[in-house]
């Protein structure tokens, strides 16, 4: 028995190459694996998923014209790889911008470096959080249509452009002003920045998300389009049920309860997320889409 262990570690263990590892070695690999998953975090969650089909049938196909040596197929995709690729970019364009902005979104690196929970870290007060879920939650009492964008580490200045200029203070009157039937201002969507409304009647992306309830119209399908190429969080109050809903990071948490709107504005409250706060939110909703 022993001679045969002995001979498996012979015959196998002893012409293994064992190299020698490094911490160095090791924060490597643990980089490359986030950079990995995160890459795959990224097609699943974007029209590259589509991308990357596309790219495995077409993989399999350019295999197969090697295996039988088909010269022309492999020529003309010899040829094409440079084209596809830049079909590729130009229509990834929008994701390819999400992404970067991603990687340059403040929180990335302040997570790290900042450690004040003060004034300076605060995105809006305490009295602007309680405005916009009494208003929202008044507005949808007695079925007033409303849409509003609360901005976060990404600029929004090119969806401000598309409405008209306020610039005033967020109170829950003012909300309720704006939204108010037939009143100049409340078609389209307000942008929040900070404590304050830059601007109202703003024109949003609309989703071309085709898994979205049928029974949605353009306001929803414009709050989870802005929370596709942002990181806003969007709220919608339903003109038609009187429902109040948010949009973040591509889902939809629809008929929400005025505790669930506060907690998701007090978790985007602070630049820089207090991990108490997160802990509030227990995951989604089973309402959400
Ligand atoms: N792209 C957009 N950007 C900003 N606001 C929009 C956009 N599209 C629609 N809206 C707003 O939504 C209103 C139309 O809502 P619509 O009834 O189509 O949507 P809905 O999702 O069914 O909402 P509701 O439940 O309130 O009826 C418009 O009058 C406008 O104020």
């Amino acid at each position: 028995m022993e001679q045969r262990i002995a001979q498996f570690f012979d015959n196998y263990i002893k012409v293994m190459y064992f190299p020698n590892v490094h911490v160095t070695d090791v924060i490597e690999i643990i980089i490359v694996a986030f950079i990995v998953y995160e890459i795959m975090l990224w097609i699943k969650n974007t029209k590259a998923w589509m991308l990357l089909k596309g790219m495995i049938v077409l993989g399999i196909f350019i295999l197969l014209a090697a295996i039988f040596r088909m010269h022309t197929i492999l020529y003309l995709a010899r040829g094409s790889i440079g084209v596809l690729a830049t079909g590729a970019i130009i229509v990834f364009q929008p994701e390819l911008r999400r992404a970067l902005e991603k990687l340059g979104e403040k929180n990335l690196l302040t997570n790290f470096l900042v450690f004040d929970k003060g004034k300076d870290n605060q995105r809006f007060t305490n009295r602007t959080l309680d405005a916009l879920v009494e208003a929202c939650f008044e507005m949808g009492k007695v079925c007033t249509g409303a849409l509003i964008v609360v901005e976060q580490a990404i600029r929004l200045t090119e969806y401000e452009n598309t409405g008209i200029e306020l610039d005033c203070v967020l109170s829950t009157q003012i909300l309720l002003n704006i939204f108010e039937h037939n009143t100049p201002l409340h078609d389209g969507a307000i942008i929040v920045r900070g404590n304050r409304i830059t601007s109202a009647t703003c024109y949003l992306p609309l989703s071309e998300n085709m898994q979205i309830s049928k029974d949605l119209g353009t306001r929803h399908r414009a709050a989870l389009g802005m929370s596709e190429v942002s990181d806003a969080l969007i709220i919608v109050v339903s003109e038609e049920t009187g429902q109040v809903s948010v949009a973040m990071g591509r889902q939809l948490a629809r008929n929400i309860t005025p505790e669930y709107l506060a907690t998701r504005l007090e978790q985007i409250q602070y630049k820089v997320p207090d991990s108490k706060r997160w802990s509030k939110w227990k995951g989604r909703q089973k309402n959400e889409a």
